[in-house]
């Protein structure tokens, strides 16, 4: 192997350094350091207010950190705002849905690959690039098992299947990083394995940063897992080394939690 084919070959995609963030004086991201490697799946734990949410924000550039470097791909982005990013591949979901409600699924996804090529969303205007367009929004609707539901619009489907068309959606600009923010947030214990499932699918082919609270799906899925706790990385390390951590297990697993 050539020393660039090593050096790439080592290069996390992502890679945080001592980030930190406060809120006057609440610090919520504390010299947080971790990384994501090529088709890896890092999971983010942590209980309620650890600072997930805002350590996801800060690695997307929806807010600037006080301190620390995030590197995309070994490219410091730290000063790069959002769009700038999600440009170089880093491709998001919300805790809180963000699809368009009166929009189709298809609509949806047209849309994230319309913005992809930096174009507007004018069926008319190019009939063979938008007919290319529709069957790979067709083609990523099938990737996440909705191909059945790409007339239905946003408001008419389930919990579960808008998370899964949020995932197309953002498979559909074709990041080379996913941040899954609460992907199982509000779903029946059914949703989630279907939902986990898919991430399973998608494992490997994607670097993935997951933040979760249902770890069933977190321990199915993860091949390393870091927990945050007021704001820092407590333990970085596999499943088994997280179930058997004493100090993870008493900061959020819980002593008497069966893992
Ligand atoms: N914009 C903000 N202004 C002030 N405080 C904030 C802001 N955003 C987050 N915080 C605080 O920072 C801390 C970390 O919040 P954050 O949402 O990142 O935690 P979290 O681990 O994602 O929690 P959850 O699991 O409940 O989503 C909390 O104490 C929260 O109240």
């Amino acid at each position: 192997m050539t020393d660039a084919l090593l050096q790439n070959a080592a290069t996390p995609v992502l890679a945080i350094e001592g980030l930190r963030k406060s809120f006057g004086a609440l610090v919520a991201t504390d010299n947080v350091s971790l990384e994501v490697g090529p088709g890896e799946l890092h999971a983010l734990i942590g209980p309620n207010g650890a600072g997930k949410s805002t350590l996801i924000t800060q690695i997307c550039g929806e807010i600037r950190p006080n301190a620390g470097r995030i590197l995309f791909e070994g490219r410091d982005v730290t000063a790069l705002r959002a769009p700038a990013r999600a440009r170089l591949g880093l491709g998001r979901t919300f805790q809180i849905t963000q699809l368009c409600p009166d929009f189709t699924a298809i609509e949806n996804v047209l849309l994230s690959i319309e913005a992809r090529h930096g174009g507007s969303f004018d069926m008319l205007s190019n009939p063979r690039r938008n007919a290319a367009h529709l069957e790979l929004a067709r083609n990523w609707l099938d990737q996440v098992g909705l191909a059945a539901q790409g007339d239905r619009t946003v408001a008419q489907l389930a919990h579960g299947e808008r998370r899964q068309l949020e995932i197309a959606v953002a498979l559909a600009r074709q990041p080379k990083l996913l941040l899954l923010d609460e992907p199982m947030a509000g779903m029946g214990a059914e949703e989630s394995m279907s939902l986990t499932r898919l991430l399973q699918s998608l494992k490997r082919r994607y670097a993935i940063l997951l933040v979760e609270h249902d770890m069933d799906a977190v321990f199915a899925l993860a091949d390393r897992i870091s927990v945050l706790v007021y704001g820092r990385v407590v333990f970085t390390g596999t499943v088994e080394e997280v179930r058997e951590h004493p100090e993870v297990r008493a900061a959020y697993l819980g002593e008497d939690r069966p893992c």
